[in-house]
């Protein structure tokens, strides 16, 4: 299966298990892998075809603003259904980090690999 890809997407938003995590926006970084057949795409040359990353990745950053959870799993699994939802895709792979989460990690995260 063909893939199209995201990669370090970036959205600021309030998440977070501890009181001072709902205060303030924090960055979050997608990485999206996103199985598909591109061939019709290819052939028609035909954005209506392709799985539109651009549409996408709008979509995850208006996911992320409209709700508030406290853990990256919550926000991760509600991404991947929206996504087997909304677009044509057989299988995502979402990877979401959080840099400033761990002082002394680079960064820290959460990855899930879902299937229609
Ligand atoms: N597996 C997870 N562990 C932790 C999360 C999370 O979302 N998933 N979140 C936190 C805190 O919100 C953290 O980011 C602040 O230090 C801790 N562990």
């Amino acid at each position: 299966m063909d893939k199209v890809y995201i990669s370090q997407l970036h959205v600021e938003t309030i998440i977070g298990v501890y009181d001072f995590e709902k205060e303030s926006k924090q960055s979050l970084y997608f990485d999206v892998e996103m199985l598909t057949d591109i061939r019709e795409a290819a052939k028609t040359d035909d954005i209506q075809l392709a799985v539109d990353y651009a549409k996408v990745s709008e979509r995850i950053e208006q996911v992320c603003q409209q709700v508030t959870v406290e853990l990256l799993e919550t926000l991760i699994e509600m991404l991947a259904a929206m996504i087997l939802s909304e677009f044509s895709v057989a299988q995502v792979t979402l990877r979401v980090s959080k840099p400033q989460a761990v002082a002394k990690a680079s960064t820290v995260g959460v990855e899930i690999t879902r299937s229609r």
